[in-house]
């Protein structure tokens, strides 16, 4: 299946220069693509509630903070980029009431419409602009004249001009530097679920996690465990993201790469394929969905036990050390945002 993919060039800057838009929202994503918008000439405005932790954040930066519903009621796009869970809610008080005909609403992630949990009305223009990669490294690449590529969809389009709307929006904030795909909301939803989950989050986390249990558990430095697995980690993924599979295994050495392709598939065994796709039905049949809305209803108890238990694992503790000694590597992102 061959998909349609925008540059600089396919965008024009002007549409989104033209609207008001509100960025609902000043965490990862909501601080990269207000500061992006507004580095692109766009009018933006924030909205947060009045004891929102974020807000010094935004008004630090000069921009202009207002409440979701005031923030709606001003703009003719708005940007939701609260946390999935807590969208319905936000949609239904604050951003509902304040459409008005012509409005654009638009989605970082198609979590709340692929699963049914935000309907909105026939009149607005509804479309997503979901970057592929985190909120900070999407607003280091623009900063630094580069990109984090990025997927849209259009779910209405009364107007007729969603699309190039949307487009428009992700040149803003650099995603059409790298590229910019079209696709629709249910394709983004399953594929970024299924990334996030098994792969890049949860795959490579418990991967990382594990390699250093069974190296430490044999009674080799903690250290050491760590530049091995974690670390390193990164050197061998960033050749990966500039040249592929291949790039890498031509950087590594023979005995390396022998070991790659004979015990690469012991540890990602047909067993782990089937759990995969165990993942993926449950995220295709609204599962995993449910779980996560009903955990948030229930105050989050496991996800606080899981995270807490993940914050307290030796790899932490070894890593946080080992990093203090390396001026090069960037103060944590919790810092810095
Ligand atoms: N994190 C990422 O890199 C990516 C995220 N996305 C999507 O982007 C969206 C946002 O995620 P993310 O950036 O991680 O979110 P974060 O958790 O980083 O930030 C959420 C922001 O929403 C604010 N907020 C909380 N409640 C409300 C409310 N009632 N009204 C308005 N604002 C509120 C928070 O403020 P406070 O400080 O008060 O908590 C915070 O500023 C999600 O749809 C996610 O799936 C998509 C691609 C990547
Ligand atoms: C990989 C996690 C992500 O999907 C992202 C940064 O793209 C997210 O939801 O944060
Ligand atoms: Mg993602
Ligand atoms: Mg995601």
């Amino acid at each position: 299946m061959s998909v349609e993919i925008f540059y600089d060039d396919d965008a024009d800057l002007s549409i989104i220069q033209g609207r008001k838009v509100a960025v609902i929202g000043y965490g990862s994503q909501g601080h990269a693509h207000a500061l992006s918008l507004r580095d692109s000439g766009v009018d933006v405005r924030i909205g947060l509630p009045e004891g929102s932790k974020s807000r010094a954040k935004a008004e630090d930066e000069g921009l202009r903070v207002l409440t979701p519903a005031e923030a709606s009621k001003e703009a003719d796009l708005i940007m939701i980029l609260a946390p999935d869970t807590k969208q319905r809610v936000i949609y239904s008080e604050d951003i509902e009431p304040n459409l008005k005909d012509g409005d654009a609403l638009f989605f970082g992630h198609g979590f709340n419409i692929r699963y049914d949990l935000i309907k909105p009305p026939a009149n607005v223009d509804v479309a997503m602009v979901a970057p592929k990669g985190p909120g900070h490294l999407v607003r280091r690449q623009f900063v630094d004249g580069k990109g984090v590529p990025a997927l849209i969809a259009v779910e209405q389009d009364p107007s007729g001009n969603a699309q190039a709307l949307a487009l428009s929006y992700a040149a803003a904030i650099g995603g059409a530097r790298a590229g910019v795909i079209k696709t629709t909301f249910t394709e983004e939803t399953e594929t970024d679920l299924f990334g996030e989950q098994a792969v890049l989050c949860g795959g490579a986390s418990a991967l990382v996690q594990t390699g250093f249990e069974v190296l430490t558990e044999a009674g080799y430095a903690p250290e050491i465990a760590y530049f091995e697995v974690l670390h390193e980690l990164k050197l061998i993924v960033d050749l990966m993201y500039e040249g592929g599979i291949a790039r890498q295994r031509y950087s590594i050495s023979d005995t390396a790469e022998y070991g790659d392709l004979t015990r690469g598939p012991r540890v990602i065994t047909p067993e782990v394929k089937e759990n995969m796709k165990k993942i993926l039905g449950e995220i295709q049949d609204g599962t995993f969905a449910r779980e996560w809305v009903a955990e948030d209803e229930a105050g989050r108890p496991k996800y606080r036990e899981l995270q807490a238990a993940g914050e307290k694992h030796p790899i932490e503790e070894t890593g946080k050390k080992l990093r203090d000694l390396m001026s090069w590597v960037d103060r944590p992102i919790t810092e810095t945002a």
